[in-house]
C-alpha cells in the first residue's frame, strides 16, 4: 500500500504540491492527471524518495520513505520523466549495472534480466550504447531497469512518452498484465491511456488534489461523457469535480 498523507513541496514562494493525500492499494493501476506544471513529476519524485517533502509523509508497503529509505527504494522501480540513464554504456552493461546495485544474483538475475529483455524487446539493442538508441528504444531501457527486481511497487512518469503507437499499445498491455498484484502510479497527459490502463485516476492542478475516481466515473461527469472535457472542465477551474 502507498500512504500520502497531507503532502507537499514548495520550491521557494511556489508551492509546486499542496497538502495532497491519498492512498494506492494493490491491484490498482493510478493514472495521475494534470495540465503542464500541475506537480505529477514533483509528487512521484517524493514518494520515491529523490525529494524530500517540505512536510507531510510517505509511507510505501509500511516503510517510510524519508524514515526508511532504503526499504522503501527496494519495493519500488521508478522511471523517471524523460527516462535518463547512463549513455555511454550498453544496453546489455547497464541492465548488469542495474542488477548490481538491486542486489541480484545467480539464477534469479539470469531469470530477471531474461525476461525484462525479452519484455520490452531489447535483444536487437543489447550491445548498442545507450545514448545512439532511438527515443522509443531510451525509453523501453528505462522501463527495463524499472522492473528488473520485480518491484510490487511502479511508479512510471509518462512511460509511454516517445513511444510510436505500436510501443504504445505493447507498454499498456505489458502493464495490465503486470498490474494483478503490484501498485502502479503512472503520470500521463493521455486520456485515452487512462481508459487502457488505469482502474482509477487521480487529477491534480496547481498541486492541488481536484478529483479522484474510476475513470468511468469522472467521464460520466462531463454531459459528452469524455474524460477530456471532464479533464477540461476541472483543470481550468471550470467546475470542481472534487
Ligand atoms: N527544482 C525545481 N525548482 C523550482 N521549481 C520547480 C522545480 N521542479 C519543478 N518546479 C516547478 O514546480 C511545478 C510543478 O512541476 P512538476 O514537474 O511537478 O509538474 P508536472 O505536473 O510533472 O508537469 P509536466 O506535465 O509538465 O511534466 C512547476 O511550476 C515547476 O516549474
Amino acid at each position: 500500500m502507498i500512504e500520502i498523507k497531507n503532502l507537499s513541496k514548495r520550491y521557494g514562494a511556489l508551492t509546486a504540491v499542496n497538502d495532497i493525500s491519498f492512498t494506492v492499494r494493490p491491484g490498482e493501476v493510478l493514472g495521475f492527471l494534470g495540465p503542464n506544471g500541475a506537480g505529477k513529476s514533483t509528487t512521484m519524485k517524493m514518494i520515491t524518495g529523490f525529494l524530500t517533502p517540505t512536510s507531510g509523509s510517505i509511507s510505501v508497503c509500511g516503510h517510510d520513505v524519508e524514515n526508511d529509505p532504503l526499504a522503501a527504494k527496494a519495493v519500488m522501480g521508478y522511471l523517471p520523466e524523460g527516462a535518463p540513464s547512463y549513455g555511454e554504456m550498453t544496453v546489455r552493461g547497464f541492465l548488469e549495472f542495474i542488477a548490481n546495485v538491486r542486489g541480484l544474483t545467480g539464477d534469479r538475475r539470469r531469470a530477471r534480466l531474461d525476461d525484462v529483455v525479452g519484455r520490452l524487446q531489447l535483444g536487437s539493442v543489447l550491445e548498442q550504447m545507450i545514448e545512439t538508441l532511438s527515443k522509443g528504444f531510451k525509453r523501453r531501457v528505462g522501463l527495463a531497469q524499472s522492473l528488473l527486481h520485480d518491484p510490487q511497487v511502479l511508479i512510471l512518469d509518462e512511460p509511454t512518452d516517445g513511444l510510436d503507437p505500436n510501443q504504445k499499445h505493447h507498454v499498456r498491455t505489458l502493464i495490465n498484465d503486470m498490474a494483478k498484484d503490484k501498485i502502479i502510479v503512472i503520470s500521463t497527459h493521455i486520456l485515452e491511456e487512462v481508459d487502457a490502463v488505469c482502474n482509477r485516476a487521480i487529477i491534480i492542478a496547481g498541486g492541488r488534489l481536484l478529483a479522484d475516481a474510476t475513470p468511468k466515473e469522472l467521464a460520466a461527469r462531463a454531459p459528452s461523457g469524455r474524460l477530456d472535457d471532464v479533464f477540461r472542465e476541472i483543470t481550468t477551474g471550470q467546475k470542481n469535480a472534487a
